[in-house]
Parts: C-alpha cells; structure tokens; sequence
C-alpha cells in the first residue's frame, strides 16, 4: 500500500531489503525516485537520528554520474522514521552481473572499476569514506550503450556503524572486501575504499575475491597475513596495480583519482582480451578453500560468500544479507605473518586456440 515519506515522497513497491532497512520505488515531485527506508531500531537510536541530520549536507551534496544521488533524508514526524531519497537506477547490481557472467573481461571489469574510482575521487575530496564498496552496492545503469556503474548507499555504513565504535572488538562491514587496518582495530580512513574497490576488481577478474570463503574469522586472518595470489594470464601491469591497492598499509594504497587515471592508462591495451580462463580449487568443490588447513577443525558453518548480519538477528532476506558486525580475531589468530594466498591455475586441458587467419 502506497505511504507517505515526508510530505514531498510516496512509496509504491518494494524493489529490495538490504541489512539496514527496505528499498522501495518511489514517486516524488519530479518524478520516480528509490527510497531507502531505514530498519525501525535504527530510526529509534536518538544518536543515529542525530547524526542523519548531521550528514544531511554531506550527504546531499555528492554529486557526480557515477554516485547514486541522494536527494533527500527524510526524518519523519518524531523521528520514528528515516528515509534516504535516492536517484532510481534502472539496471541490476554488479553482484546480480557477475553471477550472470561468473567472470568479466578485463576491459570490462576495468571499465566498471574506473567508475566507481571515479565516484570514490568525488567522495573522498568530500571527506566521505563510503566503508562498505562491495558488488552488492554498485548498481549498473544500462540504459547507455555500455553499462556504466554508480556506486550506492554513501553514508549508510557510517550512520549506522558510528554509536557503537566504542566496542573495540567489533568491527562493521563485509568480510571479503574488509581492509586489513580495520581488522586491526584502526579507523576506516579513505583507503579501505580503495583496498575494498581493489578486491572488487579482483572478483569481477576472478570469478572469486582474494581473501574469502570459510568463515569469518578465517576471512579476517587472511586479510592481514595473506597475499592476494596472482591471476594467470592477467596483464602484468593490471596486476602491479592491483597489488597496489591490496597493500596491507594503507599509505601504500592508490588515490582513488590516481587508481583511475593508472587504470584508465591499461584501458587500450586491455580491449578484446577474454576473460581469464582459471580453475580454482572452488570451482571444483565450492568452500573447500575455507577449509583448509588449521580452519578445518573449526566447527562453525562456512557463512556465505561476505555475509553476516550487521546487527545481529535482522537478517531481511537470507539470500542477500551482506553486512557483519564481526568479532576482531585476537593478536595469536592473526599471528603467522603474511604468506600468499592459495594460487590459482589455469584451467587445465583446455588451451586456447591461436588466432586464425581472417
Ligand atoms: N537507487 C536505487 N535504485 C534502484 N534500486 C536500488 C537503489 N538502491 C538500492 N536498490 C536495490 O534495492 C535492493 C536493496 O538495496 P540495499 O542497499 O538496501 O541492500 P544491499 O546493498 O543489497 O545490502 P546491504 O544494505 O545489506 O549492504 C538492492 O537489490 C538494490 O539493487
């Protein structure tokens, strides 16, 4: 049933639950708009409330082709509802098109990549850190020749994150894109954008991010102690780039504004190769990677790839749950220093035919 949201907005149809609340198609004065309505909890917590208004003009002000626009937040009535009035896309999200195609060609990831990069440079001049980057928060505009990427949901983990920094051993975000310095117990500052964009990179690569399966806790570890592995057959300065942006400091990272210009830079190179052809130990036996080695005798279930509630038992939609509120492994769990993650190979058996002459 149609709700009023203030006194400009109308709901009409739900087009999606995330962990913090429910989306909606939405109709307001110039016309369509999507309307992030935020869980009831999260609309009672007075700090949250507060920090909404704060964010308001920051918020409001981001503005570029590759940022999901907010338009409006909505505090309604005694402050028992709060709404992000947001720019409708028309496309799927970018975990919805890797699932469609399991891996992009590097032009592709690439040319997806440079668009969120794009989006971040904005931001972060802003002082926004976005703190979630993840394929499940770029949305895909398809109604160009090309699908162009916005990145979504600005503010939203920093609004909901922020009253309860003061418990240490807990983090906020999803484990696969989660930089390693917040493990570690220190601020998200601009580059965990990078390195969570990086890892997204890697995924649309890959088929698979550098750090996860199993779970969390191992997901974690590997994240301060591990190496990303290479990929066969990518590009080698594809590769320095994004080891680069997976640096376990953070001052070694990329600018967001310099990672699009390097990227930008391979764009030409990159046209017309396929996407990599690798098999992973995965794909044979999916979550096997989880239990290697020492995580073998953990008894806990292997969660789904990045997924946990944010706040625990507010799980929305099973399926689609992609926010942790983690326990931080403790200093003996992190320990064993930084070795590279278990490499993929080529695909065996399966060369790929030369050229042929036109
Ligand atoms: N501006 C938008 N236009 C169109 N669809 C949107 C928009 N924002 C979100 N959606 C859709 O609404 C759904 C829920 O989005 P939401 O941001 O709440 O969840 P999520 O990002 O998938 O998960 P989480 O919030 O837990 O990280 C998604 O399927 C997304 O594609």
């Amino acid at each position: 049933m149609a709700r009023n949201i203030g006194s400009q907005y109308t709901t009409e149809r739900v087009l999606g639950r995330g962990s913090a609340g429910t989306v909606w198609l939405g109709r307001g004065p110039d016309g369509p708009v999507a309307i992030k309505v935020l869980r009831e909890d999260l609309a009672a917590d007075p700090e949250l409330v507060e920090r909404f208004a704060h964010e308001r003009r920051t918020l409001l002000g981001l503005e570029h082709p590759c940022i999901v626009g907010v338009r409006e937040l909505v505090i309604d009535g005694d402050g028992t509802e709060l709404a992000l009035v947001m720019d409708l896309v028309s496309g799927a999200d970018l975990r919805a098109h890797l699932e469609r195609h399991r891996r992009l060609a590097p032009a592709d990831a690439v040319a997806l990549t440079v668009d969120v990069a794009d989006a971040l440079a904005v931001a972060h001049r802003a002082g926004v850190v976005h703190r979630d980057v993840k394929p499940e928060n770029v949305l895909l505009d398809t109604s160009g020749p090309a699908p162009r990427a916005l990145l979504a949901d600005f503010g939203v983990a920093t609004l909901i994150d922020e009253p309860r920094r003061g418990t240490a051993s807990r983090v906020v975000g999803t484990p696969d894109y989660i930089a390693p310095e917040i493990v570690e117990g220190l601020p998200s500052r601009a580059p965990v954008d990078i390195y969570a964009l990086a890892t997204v990179l890697y995924e649309l690569l890959a088929g698979f991010t550098p750090f996860g399966g199993g779970h969390t806790g191992a997901v974690l570890r590997r994240h301060v102690t591990e190496t990303a592995a290479p990929l066969p057959g990518l590009p080698a300065d594809l590769w320095e780039l994004l080891q680069q942006c997976l640096a376990k400091a953070p001052a070694s990272r990329l600018r967001a504004a310099e990672l699009a210009s390097r990227l930008r830079e391979l764009q030409p190179a990159l046209r017309g190769l396929p996407a990599l052809d690798i098999e992973t130990g995965e794909e044979a036996d999916p979550g096997r990677r989880g239990r290697d080695t020492a995580e073998e005798s953990v008894e806990e279930p292997a969660a789904p790839r990045g997924a946990v509630a944010l706040v625990q038992g507010t799980v929305t939609d099973p399926d689609r749950v992609t926010h942790t509120r983690m326990r931080v492994p403790d200093a003996e769990e992190l320990a064993g220093g930084v070795r590279p993650a278990r490499a993929p190979r080529p695909r065996a058996g399966r060369r790929r035919a030369p050229p042929r002459p036109a």
